[in-house]
């Protein structure tokens, strides 16, 4: 509710007559639907049954322009938004381009909420946060109540810090305009997508890229960054396109929800599993001068299982069927 004052152009349109699962002819925006997260979340809004799911493309609407995502919110009348567009990579990704990072997801999300709110149709609001928000000595697993107990991990700054304020920016509207903005923050995922994985793609797809040129080449051993040693906790695009349906149809809390499947693997073990499952019989060899990133980061997420959700996808399957999915596809580069 809105606690003082009367906004000058607000009109949030949150009669709570009915849930998200219940208005299935009801327009969403899905910011970031050809993504790998907005991608598995139009597959799942689809096979529900939603008729009336809008997305864009970066190059049919920039996101970063305000007067352009006005336009399309005053045009469209969207009645849910998810907000999964945003500038995202792998762990040097944001290090080497920390303006880029900044400025973009700052603006991304700046402008999609002043425009959702300004139109006035939209009835929930769905902003895509991280696990990388959290402080690097956050307890393990992590709860939600770790936010901003510390800095983030150093080198992630550049991404960590739009995406808390971020968080911020939603309990803002939520706070002051009434806008029913909610917050997923989920840990490391992996799945279909295109593009098709670059050298500055997040683990999953590089190690499968490079398991894949080595086999293709003969190559006698394939380098993988950092010790090995470092812990990440993977989920499949799938089951967090699961989570944020769920979240929007049942979630209208002003703190963020950690979304992770809360199976925790080595990158040693990571990049064994991707050597067997492309069929790479050469050697690995870790690559210290790469950074390690943080050593741990498993997210509590009994928050978001208490409200039923269940991850489905085994890792291993979950990188067999991704595997698949990018030998099948065209791209030459690929292909190698
Ligand atoms: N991948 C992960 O491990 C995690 C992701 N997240 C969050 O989930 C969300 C989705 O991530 P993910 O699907 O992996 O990312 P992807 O890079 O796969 O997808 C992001 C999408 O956003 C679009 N986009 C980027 N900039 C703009 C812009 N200026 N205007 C319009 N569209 C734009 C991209 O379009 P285009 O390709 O045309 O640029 C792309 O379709 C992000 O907010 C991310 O921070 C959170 C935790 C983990
Ligand atoms: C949830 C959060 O996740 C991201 O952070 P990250 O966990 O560091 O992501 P990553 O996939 O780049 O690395 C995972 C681990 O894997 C190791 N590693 C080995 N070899 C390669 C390699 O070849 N490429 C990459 N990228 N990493 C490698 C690497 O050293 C690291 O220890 C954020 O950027 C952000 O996108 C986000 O939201």
């Amino acid at each position: 509710m809105p606690s003082h004052g009367a906004p000058q152009h607000a009109a949030i349109a949150n009669d709570g007559s009915s849930s998200f699962l219940a208005d299935k002819s009801a327009k969403v925006f899905l910011a970031g639907h050809k993504g790998m997260l907005g991608s598995a979340v139009h597959r799942r809004l689809t096979a529900l049954g939603f008729t009336n799911v809008v997305g864009r493309t970066r190059a049919e609407l920039d996101l970063t322009c305000e007067a352009a995502v006005r336009k399309f919110f005053d045009a469209e009348r969207p009645r849910y938004v998810i907000l999964a567009a945003g500038k995202v990579g792998g762990l040097h990704a944001s290090s080497a381009a920390p303006v880029d990072f900044m400025t973009e997801n700052l603006r991304i999300t700046t402008n999609v909420l002043a425009a959702a709110r300004l139109c006035g149709t939209v009835r929930k609001l769905l902003f895509l946060a991280t696990s990388a928000v959290y402080p690097v000595d956050a307890p393990q697993p992590i709860p939600e109540s770790a936010l901003l107990a510390g800095p983030p991990a150093p080198g992630n700054e550049w991404y960590a810090i739009p995406k808390i304020v971020g968080i911020k920016m939603c309990q803002a509207y939520r706070a002051e305009l009434g806008m029913d903005a909610i917050v997923a923050a989920p840990n490391n995922l992996y799945g279909p997508r295109e593009p098709f994985p670059s050298e500055s793609s997040h683990v999953i797809p590089a190690l499968i890229r490079r398991f894949h040129r080595a086999k293709a080449a003969g190559a006698p051993e394939v380098a993988v960054w950092g010790s090995g040693l470092q812990l990440r906790e993977f989920t499949h695009a799938d089951d967090a396109a699961d989570a944020i349906v769920l979240l929007m149809d049942r979630y209208s809390g002003a703190e963020h929800v950690n979304v992770g499947s809360g199976r925790e693997v080595t990158v040693r073990e990571l990049a064994e599993m991707v050597r067997e499952v492309v069929g790479y019989e050469g050697r690995v060899v870790w690559d210290t001068s790469w950074p390690d990133g943080v050593m741990r980061r498993l997210l509590d997420s009994s928050k978001m299982r208490a409200m039923g959700w269940e991850p489905k996808v085994e890792l291993r399957d979950g990188l067999k069927k991704l595997y698949e999915y990018l030998r099948g596809s065209v791209v030459t580069s690929f292909k190698a």
